[in-house]
């Protein structure tokens, strides 16, 4: 692209006086100095740590032939063209846009936003879409999916990425001949415009609760942030159950030509609902009351919350043109996500043991909540709590939680970093003795821990292993280790298998 074509684009009048300027070829865009190849235009952000204009330099010596900002500090020179723009965030979401040449408007895009449930209803949408014949990408916080399926990884670790990555990755998909993109929107990513220009076709609400309010501000902030999404999309599914947002999200979803369409999972009247719940060890059923009438409806998943995704995800589809019937024979088909109420094979006789990303004090509640419905047996946790800069307030509550909702508690590591695992395992045990209680034990090493209760575990019961689902490392003192919780969950099942019950526990 010209450099007077970017100048246009993100609204910037391109002083030039030379007149060589404005033909320069502009190939790229990044908001991060040390990522900038030559050619590309760097934008220097004023953000909360740092002035993205400190930068220009080291931006400029890796080749950057432009530079846009909301104005040079005034005792430095800026040694290529500088676009003056009013919000630069903006420009490089504009500039990003159209220099991958709008992929988005190429794809129906179905964009979800919430405080739970994200990741969740995005893989169940995506799930949907391409059982249903569509070629479709995701992007969301497990990584992101070209129509191929193979799961990759954006270069900064994020639920949604910056928007050169953002804008990228939709070209990328398109490139793969998608047709179709399911884009997990966060509350930063919409706050930060980095998903402005992605134009979605549909905005999918999944609930609002106090969280990140330490970036937001205020409830009313963290509420107008998301509600962008609401207010872009054609089309919302909005859910009746969130209440009070529901109420009002209505007129944001109502105003020009934009419609909107409702679900809940609590049996309130809505276009799609569920009755007749029943969660089974590995399944729920339910009854789909949609617009196109009833019907019987499967999902591989536990978990009562997952009845609102599917739902969310299940309107979502509809309203591209998908019939109902078609979606609930593919939700049966469903797989689950990766670390989230992850359920592992097992054999007859052996305990279910889950894998599950909670390590928060209320979400090891709800998980815990949930998972003992159908556990006929006795209800295991393992669970551990990270050292490091993280919030050491929440060891003792995670002890605490641990030992009221299940019956037998396993205190262990979790990316325990430079900080003593004693010292952690110590607040974890005094948050359960403090509410007298006694059902734990601890175990330092988590493959320890895992093999202690999965030996122990009967049949009849469930095992949680609780914090770090998906991850695939664990960091102990200064060491990254590589990490597979369901690999750790396979071994000690073959190993109760090889030794029998309650044998190999004894080597904890
Ligand atoms: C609150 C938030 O999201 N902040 C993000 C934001 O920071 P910021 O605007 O304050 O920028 P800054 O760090 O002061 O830097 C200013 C500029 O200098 C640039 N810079 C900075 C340093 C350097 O060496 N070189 C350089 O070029 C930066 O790229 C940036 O453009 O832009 C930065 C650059 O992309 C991000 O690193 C930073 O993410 C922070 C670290 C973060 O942790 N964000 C998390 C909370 C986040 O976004 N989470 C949501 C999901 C939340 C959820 O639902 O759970 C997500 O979408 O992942
Ligand atoms: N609809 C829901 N309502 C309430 N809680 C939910 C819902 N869906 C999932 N959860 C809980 O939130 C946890 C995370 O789910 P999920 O990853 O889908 O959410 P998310 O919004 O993407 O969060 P994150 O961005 O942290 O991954 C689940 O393990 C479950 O405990």
């Amino acid at each position: 692209m010209r450099l007077d074509d970017l100048a246009a684009a993100v609204g910037a009048e391109l002083v030039d006086p030379t007149g060589r300027a404005a033909a320069t070829e502009v190939t790229g865009v990044s908001h991060q100095a040390d990522w900038i190849r030559p050619g590309q235009a760097f934008v220097a952000v004023r953000g909360a740590r740092f002035d993205g204009h400190a930068f220009v330099s080291e931006a400029v010596e890796a080749g950057a032939v432009v530079v846009v900002g909301e104005g040079m500090p005034q005792d430095r020179a800026c040694p290529v063209p500088y676009l003056r723009v009013p919000d630069a965030r903006a420009a490089l979401a504009d500039a990003a846009t159209a220099l991958m040449g709008r992929p988005s408007d190429s794809l129906t895009v179905i964009g979800v936003t919430g405080t739970d449930g994200k990741t969740t209803t995005s893989c169940l949408a995506l799930h949907l879409l391409r059982a249903t014949g569509r070629p479709t990408g995701l992007l969301s916080t497990v990584g992101y999916e070209l129509p191929d399926g193979v799961l990759r990884q954006p270069p900064s670790h994020f639920t949604t990425p910056e928007a050169p990555q953002v804008q990228q990755i939709l070209r990328d998909m398109v490139s793969h001949r998608a047709t179709a993109a399911v884009v997990e929107s966060s509350s930063h990513a919409l706050a930060l415009d980095r998903v402005r220009g992605v134009s979605y076709d549909v905005g999918v609400w999944t609930n609002l609760t106090g969280e990140h309010l330490d970036f937001h501000g205020t409830m009313e902030q963290y509420f107008a942030d998301k509600a962008k999404l609401v207010a872009r999309a054609a089309t919302t599914v909005l859910n009746v159950d969130d209440a009070p947002w529901f109420d009002r999200l209505v007129p944001v979803a109502t105003t020009g030509e934009r419609t909107f369409t409702t679900y809940s999972a609590e049996g309130r009247e809505a276009d799609w609902r569920a009755q007749d719940v029943q969660e089974g060890p590995d399944a729920i059923t339910f009854t789909l009351v949609s617009p196109e009438g009833e019907l019987p409806a499967r999902l591989p998943m536990i978990g009562r919350f997952n009845v609102a995704n599917a739902l969310a995800a299940v309107a979502a589809v509809a309203a591209t043109g998908v019939p109902a019937a078609d979606l609930v024979g593919a939700l049966a088909g469903f797989g689950g996500v990766s670390g989230r109420m992850e359920m592992v094979e097992r054999g007859p006789g052996e305990p279910r043991v889950i894998v599950d990303f909670a390590h928060t004090p209320p979400s090891l509640e709800k998980a815990l909540e949930t998972v003992r419905v159908t556990t006929a047996g006795e209800l295991w946790v393992v669970i551990g709590s990270a050292g490091g800069p993280r919030d050491p307030s929440k060891r003792a509550p995670l002890g605490e939680v641990a030992t009221r909702m299940a019956d037998h508690a396993v205190f262990t590591e979790e990316d325990h970093r430079t900080t003593p695992l004693a010292d952690i395992l110590a607040e974890m045990e005094r948050g359960a003795t403090g509410a007298g209680r006694g059902n734990f034990v601890s175990v330092g090493d988590r493959t320890d821990a895992i093999r202690y209760a999965v030996h122990r575990a009967g049949p009849q019961d469930t095992v949680l292993l609780a914090g770090k689902g998906p991850e695939a490392t664990m960091e102990r003192g200064e060491e990254l280790v590589p990490w597979a919780e369901v690999e750790e969950a396979r071994a000690a099942l073959r190993l109760r298998g090889a030794d029998g019950p309650g044998a190999a526990g004894e080597r904890a």
